[in-house]
């Protein structure tokens, strides 16, 4: 085990009325990162914090804090603090009292609460607050108290289950933000929930992809956007063209009824693929030019590029961004590198066999 992971799950497995919501999935979370776990609504992310957090226990497999089994260790217990979607705050207190609340449980001295539940607030900017009433907040500001409340108790990992999904996009950015810069300036573990991948991609050190109960992928926003391992993954990030392929050999790959060179190696003779290329990896040229001809079926200008959805004569749909115009039913040409070509292997739960099968 590295020296600085704090928590690891091995090969746990959550059943619920007979239900499999964890497959056997084991990680290690380390110290001072900030963690994503994302994937669409009902894959267990937040079975995942609730285990972690001690308020539900492994039907199978094992939890480890500093190498130490937790199964059976109450919530309480843990140097852990979850700040829920609904901020859960106490209505009837007001903001001192609310970040002040663990510090009572615990019987603190009244001079250590002051100190302490002021420099929280100082920390989430919310100083000078401490006799507003909650209905008072703004739902940014509540986000904040939660936050202050949470780390007022100095755990080693602050749980997040989507905090930001109440607030509108302006708003939710900018916490995206000050969320990322708090957890630099703590220093603490951050295992923030969400389904949303854009907000995943530009606030994590480390994404868990997850779906259906099975970490999909766990990598680094850039090597999860990059090289998705597979097709779930690819579509769950960002928008992408995925075509069924087949790998002829190392370096050659056939899609699109065309052979195409690209970078990828370590297949079968022949076996099946999916392959991914971004639209923005996408580059227009004059028709008869390019590596594909498509018939551009319609345009949007979406302020950076233009979106184009075009289809080959195969009738495949090629998503385009560029900052080229195109004419609606002009025939062009699509260019790319061989890098931009993703080649993945098929997984077994696409929900489609693989050509082999
Ligand atoms: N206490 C429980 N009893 C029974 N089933 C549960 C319980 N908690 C969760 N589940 C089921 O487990 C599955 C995963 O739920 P979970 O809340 O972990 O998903 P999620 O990825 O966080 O979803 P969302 O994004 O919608 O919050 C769901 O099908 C849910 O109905």
């Amino acid at each position: 085990m590295a020296k600085d992971t704090i928590i690891r799950f091995e090969r746990v497995t959550k059943i619920y009325d007979g239900q499999v919501v964890l497959d056997d999935i084991s990680f290690d979370i380390e110290r001072g990162k900030f963690y994503t776990l994302l994937g669409p609504s009902g894959c267990g992310k937040t079975t995942i914090l609730r285990l972690i957090a001690g308020f539900a226990e492994p039907t199978e497999g094992a939890i480890y804090f500093h190498g130490k089994p937790v199964n059976h260790v109450p919530a309480n217990k843990r140097q852990v603090n979850t700040v829920f979607q609904d901020y859960a705050l106490f209505p009837h207190l007001n903001v001192f009292e609310n970040v002040a609340f663990g510090l009572r449980i615990k019987k603190k001295k009244q001079a250590e609460i002051r100190e302490k539940v002021i420099e929280a607030l100082r920390f989430v900017n919310l100083e000078g607050y401490e006799n507003r009433r909650i209905q008072e907040m703004s739902g940014g500001q509540r986000q904040r108290v939660a936050i202050a409340r949470a780390i007022v108790n100095e755990p080693e990992v602050l749980l997040l289950d989507e905090p930001l999904s109440a607030l509108d996009l302006k708003l939710r950015t900018e916490m995206q933000y000050e969320l990322r810069e708090l957890q630099r300036r703590l220093g603490i573990t951050f295992i923030f929930v969400t389904h949303d991948q854009e907000e995943a991609l530009a606030m994590s050190d480390q994404i868990f992809v997850l779906n259906k109960g099975k970490i999909q992928q766990s990598g680094t926003p850039k090597e999860i956007y990059d090289e998705p391992v597979n097709r779930f993954v690819a579509d769950f990030i960002g928008e992408s063209n995925i075509l069924r392929g087949v790998m002829l050999e190392d370096y050659l790959v056939e899609f699109a009824g065309k052979r195409f060179m690209c970078v990828d190696k370590g297949f079968r003779p022949n076996e099946p693929v999916d392959v991914v290329i971004r639209p923005e990896d996408l580059q227009i040229t004059t028709r008869g030019q390019g590596k594909l001809q498509v018939r551009v079926d319609s345009q949007l200008f979406r302020g950076v590029h233009y979106e184009l959805c075009c289809y080959d004569e195969d009738g495949n749909e090629w998503l385009v961004h560029s900052t080229k115009k195109a004419e609606v039913g002009e025939e062009i040409g699509l260019y790319f590198d061989p890098e931009a070509i993703h080649v993945m292997r098929i997984s077994e739960d696409d929900g489609e066999k693989s050509d082999e099968n």
